[in-house]
């Protein structure tokens, strides 16, 4: 069975809790999962914590394998795309791909290799970035960079905090379409922070929602996104408008 499964975990900095007893899953490999919650939920924290950057009490499952003590280069360690990438390189996009592809393994470039970076570059739409130094990208051609080091090395459980934070719109939805294309055909479990109600409504296969250290609700966009959600968790009035296509869309009225 593929798919990622919390029990009871919590996270803590120094003496400080930040989550308590989190149960989460079981988030499907094939699917795009997303994480919702307001500033210092706690969500950041929870990648952190799957990831291993923190330990902490509880269990994180793929299937029935433990994976919380796992060593980086095991197939099943998770790979982590930080909110701030914080890369400033004199590497080319190519060979800061190339990089994480070529860590595990002969360092000799096939045309395998190759391929593989070329294809990933065309459908994250930066090939013409190829010979480019990371230092003179911006910040939104960076973050696709990011993803795609994460990416090539075709992991199982993927987690990313707020991807599209730098993108522009037509971005923001041309990678979401792509992660849950890619989730799909490579069977990867994505979890992925985002802030964006309505990307969340449009793309995600189930959402969870963090709210001051515990999960509030997981479920469908439909089950989750609610009114009184909105209300209980981000502080506004809001209500959902249906267009003609049955596309849901929040429309914020005012801060609580
Ligand atoms: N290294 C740290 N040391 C101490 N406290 C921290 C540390 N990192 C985060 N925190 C605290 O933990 C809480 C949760 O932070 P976290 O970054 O997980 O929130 P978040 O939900 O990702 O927020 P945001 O949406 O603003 O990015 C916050 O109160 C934050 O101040």
């Amino acid at each position: 069975m593929s798919h990622l499964i919390l029990q009871a975990v919590d996270a803590h900095y120094a003496n400080k809790k930040i989550l308590q007893q989190i149960d989460l899953g079981p988030l499907a490999a094939g699917q795009l999962h997303v994480l919702l919650g307001a500033n210092a939920a706690g969500k950041s924290t929870l990648l952190k914590r799957i990831y291993g950057e923190l330990t902490g009490h509880g269990e994180i499952f793929w299937g029935a394998q433990s994976i919380s003590k796992l060593k980086k280069e095991h197939p099943l360690f998770p790979r982590y795309v930080p909110q701030d990438t914080q890369m400033n390189s004199s590497m080319t996009v190519f060979e800061a791909i190339l990089i994480p592809l070529k860590q595990s393994g002969a360092w000799q470039v096939s045309d395998a290799d190759m391929r593989s970076i070329d294809q990933l570059m065309q459908q994250l739409a930066i090939a013409h970035l190829a010979a480019r130094k990371i230092q003179h990208l911006s910040g939104g051609q960076r973050q696709l960079v990011a993803i795609a080091q994460a990416l090539i090395c075709q992991p199982k459980i993927l987690l990313l905090d707020e991807p599209t934070s730098a993108l522009d719109l037509h971005h923001q939805f041309e990678l979401l379409r792509l992660l849950k294309q890619i989730a799909k055909a490579q069977q990867i479990c994505i979890l992925t922070i985002l802030h964006d109600i309505n990307l969340a409504l449009n793309f995600a296969d189930s959402l969870s929602v963090l709210h001051q250290g515990e999960i509030y609700a997981s479920g469908t966009p439909q089950q989750v996104i609610t009114p009184q959600m909105l209300a209980d968790v981000y502080r506004v009035r809001a209500h959902l408008l249906h267009s003609h296509h049955q596309q849901a869309v929040v429309v914020v009225e005012a801060a609580l």
